[in-house]
């Protein structure tokens, strides 16, 4: 198994890699500019990634040793503190969270298929969460006041954004011969489903609404064969100058393609 979280652990880093570079992506910061987030830069965030890296070899090493959940909560938090220390931004938070969850579910359910992979990730989460959260967050308050579920709702019920919505967009648009523009179809499926809390930090409800609205008309123009990557250019105008963002569907994002690597979807040839 240590092998096997090794290597789930190496497409993690992969995928948050992939995700940073893939571009235009609206308000998000991508090869051509910072988005919505002034205090952000590319080499910011690659220095960001190095100390993700470094936690998810930790992680996975502690997860083949039994160590218990509260030593990888541990790891988590401290490596968050790291993060701000080395690329002074909390712009992974929510990824060290997340690639930190899966990976823990895959070492509980080895060789499961997605569906129990899922499950795992449930589990570990209803324990995670079993105490209320300490003291307030941007995603805490906005939960409060818009009733929404944000990542604590995703990762209860399982990554559904990844397993429900992200994959199968993908694979429906591999399996009608587009490789091309199967992460498009992927990335509008995660924006026209994500509840974004960071959208609603930034942007309220009305925020929110216009990345939705915005992944679904992606998921339209990738169908139809219209000049996505225009529109996208064009959103992102418009998102950085309301400074909206959506930093969860990035993050989400980043799974998927960490997911799609470490089944070997995501190129020609098996790893
Ligand atoms: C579970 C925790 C990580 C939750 O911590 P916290 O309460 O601080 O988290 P939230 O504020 O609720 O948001 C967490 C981040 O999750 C991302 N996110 C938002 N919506 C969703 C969603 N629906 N599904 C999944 N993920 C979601 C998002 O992260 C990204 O955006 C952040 C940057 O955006 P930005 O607008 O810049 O945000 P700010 O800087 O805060 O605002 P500005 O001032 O700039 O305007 C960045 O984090 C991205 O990653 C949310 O921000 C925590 O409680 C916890 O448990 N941590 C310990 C780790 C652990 O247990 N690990 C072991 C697991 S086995
Ligand atoms: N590309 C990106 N831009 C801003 N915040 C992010 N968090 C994760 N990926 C991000």
């Amino acid at each position: 198994m240590r092998s096997e979280l090794a290597r789930l652990a190496r497409n993690l880093v992969r995928g948050a890699f992939l995700e940073l570079y893939l571009t235009p992506k609206p308000g998000l910061v991508d090869l051509n500019d910072p988005g919505s987030h002034h205090d952000l830069s590319l080499e910011r965030m690659e220095a960001s990634l190095e100390v993700v890296s470094g936690y998810l070899c930790r992680l996975a090493e502690s997860l083949s040793c039994g160590e218990e959940l509260a030593k990888q909560v541990r790891l988590g938090i401290e490596t968050e503190q790291a993060m701000l220390e080395r690329a002074g931004t909390n712009c992974h938070k929510g990824y060290i969270f997340l690639s930190g969850l899966l990976l823990a579910a895959a070492a509980q359910a080895p060789g499961g298929g997605e569906q129990a992979l899922s499950e795992a990730v449930a589990g570990i989460a209803s324990r995670l969460f079993a105490q209320p959260p300490q003291g307030q967050s941007n995603g805490s308050r906005v939960c409060d006041s818009y009733g929404a579920r944000g990542i604590r709702g995703e990762a209860l019920e399982g990554l559904p954004a990844l397993f429900r919505e992200a994959l199968p967009a993908y694979r429906r648009e591999l399996a009608a011969g587009n490789r091309g523009s199967a992460v498009y179809a992927m990335l509008g499926r995660l924006m026209a489903t994500v509840e974004d809390t960071t959208a609603l930090h930034r942007c309220g409800r009305e925020g929110l609404g216009t990345v939705q609205e915005d992944g679904r008309a992606l998921e339209l123009m990738v169908a139809r064969r219209h000049d996505f990557l225009e529109f996208l250019s064009r959103r992102n105008e418009h998102y950085v100058s309301r400074n909206l963002t959506m930093g969860g569907v990035a993050d989400l994002l980043a799974l998927s393609f960490a997911w799609l690597c470490h089944t070997g979807e995501l190129e020609p040839f098996p790893q």
